[in-house]
């Protein structure tokens, strides 16, 4: 039986904190219905479980032949390598991490980067997520992997962690801040973060230059009741809150193969279209921004 069969819960005996706004309400339903095949048969190939998308170049060798029985199966079986690349390239801007530090996932979905975060650094990885159905998948993933000591996933609010002042080696968000506000979001991660810590971002972002969200932007939106901000956005709020960008990395052209062939799989939902066609026009960018605690 695959994890994302399973049905007994692990839960702390906690209680859960009410929304902070209606509309963190709606998204905490949105998640805990949310079961795609896209997102839980790629988890299945090894128990990584991903709500981010891929990047890097497809492994065409990997696919074997067109039309072969197990193409589908090597196809998803490559849609999970790429999106496991992308966390590896976070995990990569997070800087020298001890085994004593503690890391923060912002937003951390089902845990697969929190997972792949403990098992590079050997320490703590504490993550928050609004839905409790997530945080109970995590917590029992890391409870089957044994690495349930070191990687906890908790229903809270990202703009009002349960960490203390400094505590925190290094954060991030993959693929999580276009659900806040981004000066409420970055002050929160400047006080959880230690003098010198490192912050780390992947996101998609609205290019300022197309001058307003384009209709696939709004389409993205739309499909996920997010907010996607904008690059300028982005890069305001850091300023504004104590984090000093160290690198900006255009990850636009590494995400591309990994949406053309998603879209060539029998898992489509339907938004392939809206992000192939705005990152090729250029209305929108798959950015990693990594920024030192000042
Ligand atoms: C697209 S998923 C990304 C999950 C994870 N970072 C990953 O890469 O697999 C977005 C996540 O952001 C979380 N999220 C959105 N708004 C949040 C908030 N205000 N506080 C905590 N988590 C939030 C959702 O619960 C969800 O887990
Ligand atoms: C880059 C942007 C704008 C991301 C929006 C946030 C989001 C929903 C990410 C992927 O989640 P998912 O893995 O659950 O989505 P899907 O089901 O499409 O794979
Ligand atoms: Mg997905």
């Amino acid at each position: 039986m695959s994890p994302s069969d399973t049905t007994t819960t692990v839960r702390d005996a906690v209680t859960i904190p009410a929304p902070a706004t209606p509309y963190q309400g709606e998204i905490a339903r949105y998640w805990d219905q949310e079961a795609r095949p896209v997102n839980l048969r790629l988890g299945d190939v090894d128990g990584l479980y991903h709500h981010h998308y891929g990047i890097g170049a497809v492994d065409h060798t990997a696919l074997g032949a067109p039309g072969a029985a197990d193409r589908e199966e090597k196809l998803i079986a490559e849609l999970h390598r790429l999106e496991s690349a992308q966390t590896d390239v976070l995990l990569d801007h997070l800087g020298p991490v001890q085994q004593d530090d503690l890391l923060v996932d912002a937003g951390c979905g089902r845990g697969g980067s929190m997972v792949m975060a403990h098992q590079r650094f050997g320490c703590s990885v504490e993550g928050v997520t609004l839905s409790v159905k997530q945080a109970d998948f995590a917590n029992r993933r890391a409870k089957e992997l044994g690495v349930e000591g070191s990687v906890r996933a908790r229903v809270c609010n990202m703009l009002s962690m349960p960490f203390a002042t400094g505590q925190a080696a290094a954060s991030w968000n993959n693929e999580s801040s276009m659900y806040v506000d981004l000066q409420d979001l970055f002050a929160e991660h400047a006080r959880v973060l230690a003098s010198g810590g490192r912050y780390v971002t992947i996101t998609g972002c609205w290019n300022p230059v197309h001058g307003q969200p384009s209709k696939w932007v709004s389409q993205i939106n739309a499909h996920f009741e997010c907010n996607i901000h904008s690059r300028r956005e982005y890069l305001r709020a850091m300023a504004d809150n104590r984090l000093v960008p160290q690198a900006v990395v255009d990850l636009t052209a590494a995400t591309l193969p990994y949406w053309e062939l998603r879209a060539t799989s029998s898992l489509t939902t339907g938004i392939e279209e809206a992000f192939i066609n705005s990152y090729k026009d250029g209305s929108f960018q798959y950015l990693l921004i990594a920024a030192d605690r000042v």
